[in-house]
């Protein structure tokens, strides 16, 4: 497919808000795509290139390039290329990099070097086209919608469901079943201001404690364990003590959910830098598992004797869970029936606050498994606000940080798929952190300011903040009161940032 065709049709998408129109253009994209064009043609469309990183600044970007006459390049041309661009190390490779695409944009057309731009900066990004690309591949192949969402789910990628799709029609969504050893994206939580909010919507639901740990998916087949994280990274060999937890449980095959997490010898949890490190280490496992022991705690059951779990109502599964696991290795959990049990449901949550937890999840009792979802039947609550925002730019510090990029602009994703400017701060960051940001938002910038730099979209940041305030000189009005950096969330896209809309929806008193 000639890369011509994708850049007019992600024009015509953005031009367009109708849903039925998108989904069209879609379908006639997916009609005349190879099946090979296709693991590269979702992340353009949605914005994401492939690649990941690939170090093209504003500096390698600044150059007046003659537009080619006509179309030439292929998709495929264009893809190679940019992963030889972001391949380039080494001295010098700034400059080899901008002679690449200086290339690059010679070999395109005027509309496909806008296109391009769109890419490399960033400002193509249009997070909500993965749903409208499943109508359209349905309605390109013929296969039912419901289906395809279900294919995606399990496949935990759109782009493998739709290969095989365009490559054999629709007796190839029956790959897509759930599989011990193959991890399936995990269900997430909305959040709820308060357990009263929480129980008003749900009804009768269940509240378990929240761990600040990291999320841990576990699939056992006989002799077999696999741990994958919440981003389906395998896992296993840095966590031995969670693959010998699994063997001693006494069922043969089965796919379990829970977070993984450090305790202290008092059975309070250690720190979650302390948790994510040893998570995140793959060398000399054998010493950090003595320094920082961790354990499984489940909550959930996916899978059970070759059984698929994920359409039962939660109780089932819970069933299923608690025949499996012991006490221990479960969260603690109390049964709330509705609103009338309101004293019971915040009894627990303090209690978990005392035993050093981050605050608890309220899940309805008859709600099924929505995995790679946000679903509404899950609602979480801490005590602390906490927003998963994205830098949008950062400021040179000054006295102590000088040299350090340090005051954070911070957005929030906004409903055209852009982002709005809430806020800054230069609060809560160690020393390794503004060492880290600063050299990852020098590879992110876009532009270079006297007082900083502009960056392209991509660096997710957990903010804790004590409310909101009205301002009129940020674009959605308002204003973060006392923002702090907690961490950072390389294991978050911005796509799955916050929203404005459902920030404004937590504090209905600024909004009234
Ligand atoms: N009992 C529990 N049930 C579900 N998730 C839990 C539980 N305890 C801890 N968690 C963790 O909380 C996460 C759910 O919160 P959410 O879906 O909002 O993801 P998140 O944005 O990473 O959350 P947060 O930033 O609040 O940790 C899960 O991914 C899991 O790691």
């Amino acid at each position: 497919m000639l890369f011509a065709q994708l850049a007019n049709l992600s024009h015509q998408v953005a031009a367009t808000s109708a849903r039925s129109r998108k989904t069209a253009l879609l379908a006639e994209l997916f009609r005349e795509a190879d099946a090979e064009d296709v693991p590269i043609v979702i992340p353009y469309l949605a914005g994401r290139l492939p690649q990941g990183r690939l170090g093209i600044g504003w500096k390698v970007l600044d150059q007046d390039v003659a537009p080619a006459a006509e179309p030439t390049l292929a998709v495929r041309d264009v893809d190679a290329r940019l992963t030889e661009i972001g391949g380039v190390t080494g001295t010098g490779s700034q400059a080899e990099r901008r002679r690449l695409v200086g290339e690059l944009l010679a070999a395109a057309t005027d509309v496909e070097q806008r296109y391009l731009f769109g890419l490399l900066t960033g400002e193509v990004r249009q997070g909500a086209l993965d749903a409208v690309a499943v109508e359209g591949l349905a309605s390109a192949t013929g296969a039912p919608p419901a289906d395809v969402r279900r294919a995606v789910m399990l496949a935990g990628s759109l782009q493998t469901v739709a290969q095989a799709l365009l490559a054999d029609g629709p007796p190839a969504l029956e790959r897509f079943r759930l599989t011990v050893g193959r991890p399936v994206l995990p269900m997430l939580a909305h959040s709820a201001s308060s357990v009263a909010e929480a129980v008003e919507k749900l009804g009768a639901c269940a509240v378990e404690e929240k761990l600040d740990g990291i999320r841990v998916q576990v699939h056992r087949d006989g002799p077999d364990v696999r741990l994958y994280t919440r981003t389906l990274d395998d896992i296993t060999d840095r966590l031995p003590e969670l693959t010998a937890a699994a063997l001693e449980l006494r069922g043969e095959r089965f796919i379990l959910d829970g977070e993984v997490i450090a305790f202290d010898e008092t059975g309070r949890p250690r720190s979650f830098q302390e948790t994510a490190g040893r998570v995140g280490s793959r060398l000399d496992v054998a010493t950090a598992a003595e320094q920082v022991p961790v354990s499984p705690v489940f909550f959930d059951a996916l899978s059970m004797d070759g059984r698929d779990l994920l359409d039962l109502p939660f109780t089932e599964r819970h069933t299923e869970l608690a025949r499996l696991v012991p006490e221990p290795m479960r969260v603690r959990r109390t049964l709330v029936h509705g609103p009338d049990d309101l004293a019971e449901a915040e009894r627990f949550l303090a209690d978990t606050l005392v035993r050093g937890h981050e605050g608890v999840v309220l899940k309805a009792l008859d709600a099924a498994y929505s995995a790679g979802r946000r679903g509404a039947s899950w609602l979480k609550v801490k005590p602390v606000h906490t927003l998963d925002l994205v830098v949008l730019a950062a400021e040179w510090g000054h006295g102590r940080r000088t040299g350090k990029l340090s005051n954070l602009h911070l957005g929030a994703r906004t409903a055209d798929e852009g982002f709005a400017m809430l806020g800054k701060t230069f609060k809560g960051m160690t020393d390794a952190m503004l060492t880290w940001q600063t050299e990852r938002l020098r590879e992110l910038a876009v532009e270079e300011k006297r007082w900083g730099v502009t960056v392209r979209p991509e660096l997710v940041v957990e903010i804790a903040y004590d409310g909101l305030q009205r301002s009129t000189r940020y674009p959605a009005g308002v204003t973060l009161r006392f923002a702090r950096v907690i961490r950072y969330r390389e294991d978050k896209s911005p796509a799955e940032a916050d929203t404005v809309e459902t920030l404004l929806a937590a504090h209905p008193e600024v909004t009234r």
